[in-house]
């Protein structure tokens, strides 16, 4: 047994994990951390990274067949599986454990468990915690119990995310947003894809952006079905699987991507329920998605630096600063792509707002024209009219994940209206929708 003693043990080292030890140590504390399979996490090579190198031949390719005058050829997809080989790094950690070196933080290679207060067990490491454990372990992805699911060796996010080849005919289960892009990046790629949903599509997200989001799917060959409930699933000899549905139609597939929502890596598989500094209790913390609040990596990383800096000003017997949990964007990778911050129209009313919701389409902006032929998208703003600010900010459309961070600012600086009318957009930008959606909310 070998004894180890840190300020921090941080137990997992995904995005959060990284940047909780990061902190702490900037803070002046030590800190170690462990992991048991490449540091760096989901993120870097099984999610975030890789999907979106998935992703971006083919969006580059629609911005480029959006206008004249462009010679566009056919996408090459052993290409776009070689750059996103380079976005994961070839499943090599070597440059993320340079980091850590850099950064002064100790690696611990193996499963950590916590065994006693402040004490993590790692194989033969004893690692006790002078002020914190953290624990950053993510999640991993849930597979329902459905008859005969397991048996067929159904694809993950991970196996999607790191595919050597384009399955002939892939059926995906889910209508969240790893279906969602998985069947825009699979369909681009050449499979035939079809969508299996069991209720809607981007539930959680203004409805207006699941129904573009299908329509466009549909546009592009893959066959979404919605309400399609799978009983059982069996692989013939041959390899090919057959998906039995409730209606007692039979979908046919290469390989099935199973996407219907994550589970948290925890010994009895719950969440860990923490406080807005991110602690469980005196010594325990939990970042990141094993937390449930957000299952985000800007998310995860955002109450990592927040919680480093809480046991840093712990450690000092200083104030805290606490995490401010309302406001999340996310931008979904689909086409058009879809952007989000802060809460929908029905989340607003539900949470007992008095609202306004401003609605305009995106490609009756002038720049929006200019950006693409027939640019098609949408923008929902959603106002809080008691105290004139915006609450929620929703865009449909292509490129218009760069257009959220405008939405994130002026929900969090809670912005009033009458102020936000003196921030002009520049002409001609698809931002102008900015000054439109205010045009049509008369103060
Ligand atoms: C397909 C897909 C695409 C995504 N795309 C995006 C995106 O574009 N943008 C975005 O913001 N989010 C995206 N996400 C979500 C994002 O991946 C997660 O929110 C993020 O990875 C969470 O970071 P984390 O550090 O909490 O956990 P993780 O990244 O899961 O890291 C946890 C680490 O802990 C390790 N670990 C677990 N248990 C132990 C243990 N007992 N001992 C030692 N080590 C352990 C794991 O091996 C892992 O390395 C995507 C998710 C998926 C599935
Ligand atoms: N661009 C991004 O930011 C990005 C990309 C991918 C994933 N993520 C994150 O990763 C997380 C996981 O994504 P996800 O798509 O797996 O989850 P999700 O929660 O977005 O969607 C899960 C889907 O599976 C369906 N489902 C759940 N249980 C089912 C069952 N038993 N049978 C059939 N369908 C079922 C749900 O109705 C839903 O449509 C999300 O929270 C998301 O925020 C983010």
């Amino acid at each position: 047994m070998n004894a180890y003693t840190y300020d921090v043990v941080v137990i997992g080292a995904g995005p959060a994990g990284e940047n909780v030890a990061d902190r702490a140590v900037k803070g002046g504390l030590t800190a170690a951390i462990v992991e048991r399979e490449l540091v760096g996490g989901e993120c870097s090579y099984w999610a975030c990274m890789p999907t979106k190198a998935l992703l971006r031949s083919a969006a580059a390719r629609r911005a480029a067949l959006s206008v004249p005058g462009v010679p566009v050829g056919e996408l090459d997809p052993a290409a776009v599986l070689r750059r996103r080989d380079e976005f994961a790094a070839h499943w090599a950690d070597d440059g993320q454990v340079g980091w850590l070196e850099q950064a002064g933080i100790a690696l611990h290679r193996g499963t950590g468990r916590i065994v006693a207060d402040r004490v993590v067990q790692v194989g033969d490491d004893r690692l006790t915690a002078r002020h914190a454990v953290v624990v950053a372990t993510g999640t991993s992805a849930f597979v329902p119990d459905i008859p005969g699911l397991r048996d067929i060796s159904p694809w993950t996010s991970r196996e999607a995310a790191a595919a050597t080849s384009v399955p002939g005919r892939l059926a995906i289960i889910g209508g969240g947003v790893v279906a969602t892009e998985m069947a825009t990046a699979f369909a681009a790629l050449g499979s035939s894809v079809t969508l299996l949903a069991r209720s809607g599509v981007l539930g959680g997200f203004e409805p207006f952006a699941g129904e573009r989001v299908v329509e466009s799917l549909r546009e592009s060959g893959v066959t979404v079905r919605l309400g399609a409930a799978v009983t059982a699933a069996r692989r013939d000899p041959g390899g090919t699987v057959q998906l039995m549905l409730a209606d007692d139609t039979v979908v046919a597939a290469d390989e099935v991507l199973v996407a219907t929502g994550r589970t948290p890596n925890t010994e009895d598989g719950a969440f860990i329920t923490v406080d807005d500094t991110m602690r469980a209790n005196d010594w325990l913390y939990a970042v990141g998605d094993v937390n449930g609040r957000a299952l985000l990596t800007h998310q995860g990383k955002y109450q990592a630096r927040l919680a480093g800096d809480a046991i840093v000003a712990r450690a000092h017997g200083k104030p805290v600063r606490h995490v401010d949990a309302g406001v999340v964007p996310q931008v979904v990778f689909t086409d058009p792509e879809i952007a989000s911050v802060g809460l929908t129209a029905a989340a607003a009313a539900e949470a007992g707002l008095r609202t306004r919701v401003v609605d305009y389409d995106l490609g009756a902006v002038a720049g929006a024209s200019l950006h693409a032929d027939g640019y098609r998208g949408h923008a929902r703003m959603v106002v809080d009219e008691d105290r004139s600010v915006i609450v929620g900010f929703t865009l449909a459309g292509s490129d218009v994940a760069e257009l959220l961070h405008a939405a994130t600012i002026a929900i969090v600086g809670e912005i009033p209206l009458d102020r936000l009318w003196h921030a002009v957009p520049a002409y001609p930008t698809v931002s102008e929708v900015w000054l439109r959606l205010l045009e049509n909310y008369p103060l």
